[in-house]
C-alpha cells in the first residue's frame, strides 16, 4: 500500500476509534446484566467456533441453536432467534406483518433490507418493550411462537432476568406531586433500602399508598375528532386500507394481560425527580414516566382538539397508541423518517393530554411551521399559540397554551433582554402538560439536561428521523426523554407513498493524474487533502452532467459540499446560486424563494449549513460532493431533504441521491460508513463507474489540461486556512461531532453496479444529444436569470461599498 494510501486508511481507522456506534448505547449496563450469562455465552461461543460450515449463509447469522433441529413447521414461522438474542426474520413470510408489529415493540431494529431483516434484543428494547405493556411471558411464548427453532435457554434468561427489573415502577405525577408507583410493593421495598431513594422520600411515613389500579380499556388517542377509541381506530383503519395491523385485536391482547388490581406508591419530592430516575437506573430498576392527565386538576385544560380532516396514518396511529395506552402519556421517543409526519403526530399528542405544551425545535423557522402546523391540523384558537424566538417574546394569556420554542432560546446563558427573562419566568414558573423535542438526537445531552431543568412537564415526546449521533450521548435520551416508543420502517412508507422512493448511487469519479499525484504528496492530516479530492476535475464533470441530466428531466437539484472552497468554486463554475454559513439571511431566503419558485432555479448549492439550519424547499434530487468523513446522521439527515418530495404519487416517479466519490481516495471508505445506517433501512446503493455520455461532451468545465492544470494551481496556493472545512458559528448541534461515525464491523455498503439509464428509468439517454447545455448559453451570455442577475449585482454592489468604505 503506498504511504499516502496507508496514512488514508489509518484516518479513517482513527475515525472509527473516536466514533460512535449506536451499538455503544447502553453498553455498560448491557455489561452488568450480562456478567452472570457470560460463562454460558463462553460456551456457546466455543460451540459456534467449532460448528461446521453447513452451508454458506448459516455462518453468517452466527447461529448459537444449530445443534437445535428445526420446528417441524419451521417454514410457516417467520423468525430464527439465536441464543444472544440476535433475531433474524424472512420478509416473505406470510406472518411477517405480525411478527414485525411485535418485534418492532421488544427488540432494536439493526437492519431492515428487502427480504432479510434483523432485530437485536438489548436491555433497552426489552425495557421499551415492558413500559408499553408486554410481560416477560408474553415476550417469550411470542417469540417461541415465531421462531423456527426452540429457543435458547440464555436468551430465554436474558429477557426473564431484563424485564423482571425493568418496568416494574414508574414515576407518575398526580396532582402536579411525583410518586414512585408500582404494582409490587417489594419492588418499592426494595427501592426505599437504597439510602439515595430513601432521601428523595417526601414523606417520613414507613408504609405505601395503596389504590385501585387504572383500567386499562381499548385505547383512545384522546383529544382526536373521532373520541371512542374503538371508532377512531376502526375508521382509520378503513381509511388506510394498508395498515397491516388489526389495532382493536392487538389492544385487547394487551386487555387479556390485565391482571392488576391495585397500585401501591411513595411519594418522592419533585425537586429530587432527575436524582432518583438516575438512581433507580443505576440500580438496575428504571423508571417509566406517565401521566395522568385525566385527573390532573391543577393544570388548566386547554381546548384543542384536530379538525374533522386530520386523519392520522396508520403508522402514526401506532406510535401514539405506544405513547396513551392506559389513559396516561408516557415519556418516549417515537422514529419516523423525514416527511412522514413527526409534526402531526406531536400534534395529535398535544390534542391528547390537552393540556399547556411547549414545543422544542432546532431553529427559529421550525417554530414558524409548528405554529401554522398546529392551527392547520387542529381548533386551537391562534391566540393560544405563544412563539418564543429572538424576534417574538410572546406567551400565551389564557391559563393553558402552547408554547413554541428553540432549544437554544431555553438554554441560552448570554445576557437575555428584559422580554426574554420575562418570557423564561413565565417557561420556568409553571407545570407542563407536554414537552415535544422535536429533532431530539441532535440536541446535545447537557443542552437537553438544561431544557428538564427549566421547563416542568409532565410528559416528553421526542420526535426524530434517526437515532444516530456520532457523540457517545445518544444513550442520554433513554433517561432524559423515556425509551423509543415507536420506529417506524422506512421502507413500508415508501412502498405506501407515505414519503418518496429514493434511488442512491455512489459515483466513482477517477482521479486526473495530475490531482492524483498532488493527492498523494499532500500530507494526509493536510485540509488540501479533501479540496482535491473534493475539486478532482472528473468530479466535477460528473456533477455538471448530472445537474444538466436531472435539470432536463425537471427536477430541482441540491448539491452539497461541506468545503466551501469548494462549494464556491464548482457553485461559481457552473453559475448557480449557493448558500454557506457566511450567506446573510436575506439573501438565503432569496436563494431559497427562488429555488422553491423559480422555474429557471432548479439547482442550488449548500454548505453543510443545509443539514439543519435551513428549512430547504423540496427537492427531488441530491448531489453530493463533499461530506462529514464518515457520519451516517448526515447521509440519512440529506437523504431526509428528498423524501417529502411532492412528486411522489406519481406514477413511477423516484428520487434521486448521488454521492460522488474520488477513487482510490479515503472518500471511498467514508462513503461505505457513511452509507451504512441508510442500507439498514433498505436502500442498495448503485455504484456508477462509468456516465455515458459524459466523454463525448466537450463542452464540460476542465475540459482541457490547461484548465485543469490552472485549477489545481489554484488548490495549492490557497491558504490552508481558506480550505478548511466550515466552521458554522451557533451550530450548536453540528460542531460536536468530529470524525463521522463508525460503521458496525461488516456494515459497509451494499453496493450493486448499475447504470444512469437504469437508476432513471429511461432506456434512451436523450440527454446524449444534448451538446448546448445550460452552462454554457450562461457563460455565452453572461447571468440570464434575473434571479441571479439580482443577487450578483447586489454582491457587488455590496463589494463596492465595502470598498469605498475602506
Ligand atoms: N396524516 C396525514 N395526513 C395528511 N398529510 C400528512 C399526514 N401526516 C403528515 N402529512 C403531511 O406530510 C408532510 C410531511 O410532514 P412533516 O413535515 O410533519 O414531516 P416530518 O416527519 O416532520 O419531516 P421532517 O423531518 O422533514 O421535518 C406535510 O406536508 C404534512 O402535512
Amino acid at each position: 500500500m503506498p504511504p499516502k494510501r496507508k496514512a488514508a486508511a489509518q484516518t479513517a481507522a482513527e475515525a472509527d476509534a473516536e466514533g460512535w456506534d449506536s451499538d455503544d448505547m447502553g453498553a455498560l449496563s448491557d455489561q452488568e446484566m450480562y456478567d452472570d450469562l457470560k460463562k454460558n455465552f463462553s460456551i456457546a461461543d466455543k460451540k459456534r467456533r467449532t460448528i461446521q460450515r453447513a452451508d454458506a449463509a448459516s455462518f453468517i447469522f452466527k447461529h448459537d441453536n444449530l445443534d437445535q433441529p428445526l420446528k417441524p413447521d419451521a417454514a410457516s414461522r417467520p423468525l430464527w432467534v439465536n441464543d444472544d438474542g440476535k433475531i433474524i426474520m424472512e420478509s416473505f413470510n406470510p406472518l411477517f406483518e405480525e411478527a414485525q408489529d411485535f418485534l418492532i415493540n421488544i427488540a432494536e431494529p439493526v437492519s431492515r433490507v428487502s427480504r432479510m431483516h434483523e432485530y437485536t434484543l438489548t436491555l433497552h428494547s426489552l425495557f421499551a418493550a415492558v413500559s408499553v405493556g408486554h410481560s416477560s411471558k408474553e415476550i417469550i411464548d411470542r417469540l417461541e411462537r415465531y421462531s423456527k427453532v426452540t429457543l435458547g435457554s440464555n436468551v430465554v434468561a436474558f429477557i426473564k432476568k431484563a424485564t423482571s427489573s425493568f418496568g416494574k415502577a414508574k414515576i407518575v405525577l398526580k396532582k402536579t406531586l411525583s410518586y414512585i408507583e408500582s404494582d409490587d410493593p417489594a419492588i418499592l421495598q426494595r427501592l426505599l433500602r437504597d439510602p439515595t431513594v430513601a432521601s428523595c422520600r417526601a414523606d417520613n411515613t414507613d408504609g405505601l399508598i395503596q389504590e385501585a389500579a387504572p383500567k386499562i380499556g381499548v385505547m383512545a388517542i384522546p383529544g382526536t375528532k373521532m373520541a371512542a377509541g374503538a371508532t377512531q381506530i376502526a375508521q382509520t383503519a378503513a381509511a388506510e386500507p394498508q395498515a397491516p395491523v388489526d389495532m382493536i385485536a392487538s389492544l385487547r391482547e394487551e386487555d387479556d394481560d390485565e391482571d392488576v388490581a391495585k397500585v401501591h406508591s411513595f411519594q418522592i419530592r419533585s425537586e429530587s425527580r432527575e436524582e432518583v430516575i438516575k438512581r433507580c437506573q443505576q440500580i438496575g430498576l428504571p423508571l417509566t414516566e406517565e401521566y395522568d392527565f385525566n385527573n390532573d386538576e391543577v393544570n388548566a385544560n386547554l381546548d384543542i382538539d384536530l379538525k374533522p380532516h386530520a386523519q392520522i396514518r396508520y403508522y402514526q396511529e401506532k406510535a401514539l397508541s405506544k405513547m396513551f395506552s392506559n389513559s396516561r402519556a408516557r415519556s418516549g421517543i417515537i422514529v419516523l423518517p423525514c416527511g412522514a409526519g413527526k409534526t402531526l403526530v406531536g400534534i395529535t399528542a398535544a390534542c391528547g393530554v390537552k393540556k399547556s405544551v411547549i414545543v422544542l425545535c432546532t431553529s427559529a423557522m421550525s417554530v414558524v411551521q409548528w405554529r401554522s402546523e398546529f392551527i392547520k391540523w387542529s381548533n386551537i384558537n391562534p391566540d393560544d399559540i405563544a412563539c418564543f424566538t429572538a424576534e417574538s417574546k410572546a406567551v400565551f394569556k389564557g391559563n393553558a397554551g402552547i408554547l413554541i420554542t428553540t432549544y437554544a432560546m431555553i438554554t441560552s446563558v448570554r445576557n437575555r433582554s428584559y422580554d426574554s427573562e420575562k418570557a423564561m419566568d413565565f417557561i420556568r414558573s409553571r407545570e407542563w402538560g407536554l414537552l415535544i423535542a422535536d429533532e431530539v438526537h441532535v440536541v446535545p445531552a447537557k443542552m437537553f439536561k438544561q431544557v428538564t431543568y427549566a421547563v416542568a412537564s409532565h410528559a416528553k415526546l421526542g420526535l426524530t428521523a434517526t437515532l444516530l449521533r456520532e457523540d457517545d450521548k445518544i444513550g442520554d435520551l433513554n433517561f432524559l426523554v423515556g425509551p423509543k416508543l415507536y420506529e417506524a420502517n422506512w421502507q413500508e412508507l415508501s412502498e405506501q407513498g407515505h414519503i418518496a422512493k429514493v434511488q442512491c448511487a455512489e459515483v466513482w469519479c477517477q482521479m486526473t493524474p495530475e490531482f492524483y499525484t498532488e493527492w498523494l504528496r499532500s500530507p494526509p492530516s493536510s485540509p488540501k487533502n479533501d479540496i482535491i479530492s473534493s475539486l478532482n476535475p472528473n468530479k466535477f464533470q460528473a456533477c455538471q452532467f448530472l445537474i444538466d441530466y436531472h435539470e432536463k428531466r425537471g427536477d430541482k437539484i441540491i448539491v452539497f459540499s461541506d468545503n466551501v472552497f469548494a462549494l464556491q468554486k464548482y457553485a461559481l463554475k457552473l453559475h448557480k446560486a449557493y448558500i454557506y454559513g457566511g450567506t446573510p439571511q436575506n439573501e438565503r431566503m432569496r436563494i431559497l424563494e427562488n429555488f422553491q419558485h423559480n422555474p429557471e432555479v432548479n439547482t442550488i448549492f449548500l454548505s453543510k449549513i443545509g443539514d439543519t439550519s435551513l428549512d430547504l424547499p423540496e427537492a427531488t434530487c441530491l448531489i453530493q460532493v463533499s461530506a462529514h468523513y464518515g457520519s451516517r446522521r448526515q447521509e440519512a439527515q440529506r437523504l431526509g431533504r428528498i423524501l417529502r418530495a411532492k412528486r411522489r404519487n406519481d406514477e413511477g416517479f423516484n428520487a434521486f441521491f448521488y454521492s460522488l466519490v474520488s477513487k482510490d481516495t479515503d472518500e471511498m471508505a467514508y462513503a461505505s460508513r457513511r452509507q451504512a445506517f441508510l442500507v439498514d433501512q433498505g436502500y442498495a446503493f448503485k455504484v456508477i463507474t462509468r456516465l455515458e455520455g459524459l466523454n463525448q461532451r466537450t463542452d464540460l468545465a476542465f475540459h482541457t489540461p490547461q484548465e485543469r492544470r490552472e485549477l489545481l494551481m489554484e488548490i495549492c496556493l490557497a491558504k490552508d486556512a481558506d480550505v478548511e472545512k466550515e466552521k458554522i458559528e451557533g451550530d450548536a448541534f453540528g460542531s460536536r461531532f468530529a470524525n463521522g461515525g463508525r460503521a458496525k464491523k461488516g456494515a459497509g455498503a451494499r453496493r450493486t453496479a448499475g447504470t444512469l439509464s437504469e437508476l432513471s428509468g429511461g432506456q434512451q439517454m436523450s440527454y446524449i444529444e444534448y451538446n448546448k447545455s445550460r452552462n454554457s448559453e450562461i457563460k455565452g451570455k453572461g447571468v440570464k436569470n434575473a434571479f441571479l442577475r439580482k443577487l450578483n449585482s447586489s454582491t457587488a454592489n455590496a463589494k463596492k461599498k465595502a470598498a469605498g468604505g475602506g
